[in-house]
């Protein structure tokens, strides 16, 4: 295969994946002896099992109607043929099968099945839809800052109080509101999620209380529960509150005293049990200086407030995210976890984040995806992030010709072989280095940690646990 056609390949490979991530309702592509080669995150949802355990899997373990098999043997295309599903739970539940044969020269190679459910969703259903994927668990990170993160969080998910969380775009509060959900008391109730700038302005009061029968032209026969009833018993959290238009912040307010809503068009106050979260990227001070956010909605929202730094001022959780996440991908992806060398881990270290943690998950999707040695080097690397160091040498020599603290790689130290570097090596010897560099006193360590971006406390511990190998 040419170099053109093997690039083509992969990108075909991942368009493939993304049009598969899109679609909400659970796909199984299979062998023509049934057994799964593909599935999508619908199906991992629906059949609560990851990709790679779908995969040792065959047809039969999913759907209870045996006829569906000899359809796939034959390569015979089904539109909407009624089917019962087995779903993670053990539940049979009636589904509508689309089948799509896969052949290769006329001859059946396997095919694409997608499930739909056969009713109409109950409102109740709907609710049920409403699920978290996160808890504290999976707010990755050792920093000072996350660790007391999570500290209050816990302590005040317990109560009914209202939240504000701060913090940059994709530093994770959805994360921490999804978590603080699952460790209330509501945890049994939905966790409904309106992002306020997603949705268009006209649109956003009747998602938000919902609306009666013939509220405007195009309303839905027998009206329309709003997010804050689908939210009843549960947690409603409320993303970009700073770009709720004025008049919404109006209603909210009252929403917020009275703890009742009306739906549009409608004249019946609705009493809602629900706890509020709102987050925002947005300075809300600056926005009440200037008229653009009501101050009495802040301080009826701002009761418990949270902050998320964003990534650059906690570094040290970078290790654990980067290992996380790589591993995460290649599993995902039935790859071997990657090893770095110093210079790319270096790289991403210094590296900025604007994107915080969403953009360092996109990168590292990007480095598994696309890496097909088993090293990592700044060459893999987006060039965003790579800069203008466009080769590993050119780091090297930018940072031999460097006298100054950001060079320690250029220490007598010679540098390590990075091939042989795990990304747990590779943290160990940028950390040896830096210490010696800077040297062991306790001023030595501190421009050590400084310049690694970890905290004085996390060189420490590093510096104890390697002292104990
Ligand atoms: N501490 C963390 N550990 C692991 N993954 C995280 C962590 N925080 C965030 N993420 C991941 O980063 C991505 C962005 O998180 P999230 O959507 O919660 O950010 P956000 O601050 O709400 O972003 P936005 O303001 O753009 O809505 C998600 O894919 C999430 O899984």
């Amino acid at each position: 295969m040419t170099e053109q056609e093997s690039k083509e390949r992969k990108l075909l490979l991942q368009e493939v994946e993304g049009l598969l991530s899109l679609i909400t309702v659970p796909i199984l592509v299979v062998d023509a002896t049934g057994h799964v080669i593909h599935a999508n995150q619908a199906a991992e949802h629906v059949w609560q099992r990851s990709l790679a355990v779908l995969l040792t899997k065959s047809l039969q373990a999913f759907v209870a109607t045996s006829k569906l098999l000899g359809f796939v043997k034959k390569g015979k295309p089904l539109r909407d043929f009624p089917v019962e599903i087995v779903d993670g739970s053990g539940k049979r539940l009636p589904c509508l099968c689309r089948l799509h044969p896969l052949y290769i020269d006329q001859k059946p190679e396997g095919a694409i099945l997608q499930f739909t459910r056969q009713q109409m969703e109950t409102e109740q259903e709907k609710n049920r839809k409403y699920v978290t994927r996160y808890t504290f668990a999976d707010i990755r990170g050792n920093s000072e800052a996350i660790i007391a993160l999570k500290d209050s969080a816990r302590k005040i998910a317990k109560s009914d109080s209202t939240v504000l969380i701060r913090g940059e775009s994709g530093t994770g509060k959805e994360v921490l509101a999804q978590s603080i959900h699952q460790a209330s008391s509501r945890s049994d109730g939905p966790f409904v999620a309106i992002n306020c700038a997603a949705i268009p302005e006209a649109l956003l009061e009747s998602e938000l209380f919902g609306y009666e029968e013939g509220a405007f032209t195009g309303a839905k026969k027998g009206g329309k529960a709003g997010r804050f009833e689908l939210a009843l018993n549960g947690t409603l959290f409320l993303d970009e509150i700073g770009d709720m238009p004025p008049f919404l912040q109006a209603k909210l307010l009252r929403v917020l005293q009275e703890r009742r809503i009306e739906r549009v068009g409608g004249s019946e106050s609705i009493p809602v049990d629900v706890r509020l979260i709102a987050a925002t990227h947005k300075d809300l001070d600056a926005m009440i200086v200037s008229g653009q956010f009501r101050e009495d909605l802040y301080y009826r929202l701002h009761v418990i407030p949270l902050y998320v730094p964003p990534l650059r001022e906690r570094k040290e959780d970078l290790y654990d995210l980067i290992h996380y996440y790589l591993k995460l991908f290649a599993d995902k992806l039935g790859k071997e976890p990657k090893l770095f060398s110093a210079q790319a881990l270096k790289c991403l270290i210094d590296y900025h984040w604007p994107g915080n943690i969403r953009e360092l998950e996109n990168t590292l999707e990007y480095i598994v995806n696309l890496e097909i040695g088993d090293l990592v080097t700044i060459s893999s690397l987006p060039a965003i992030i790579r800069g203008s160091r466009t080769s590993e040498e050119g780091l090297a020599t930018q940072s031999q010709s460097q006298a100054t603290p950001s060079a320690p790689l250029a220490s007598a130290t010679p540098a390590p072989q990075a091939a042989e570097l795990s990304l747990e090596k590779t943290e160990e010897q940028l950390i040896l280095q830096a210490v010696q560099r800077f040297g062991k006193s306790t001023e030595g360590k501190r421009k050590a940690a400084e310049f690694l971006g970890i905290s004085v406390a996390t060189l420490y511990r590093r510096l104890q646990k390697l002292s104990r190998k």
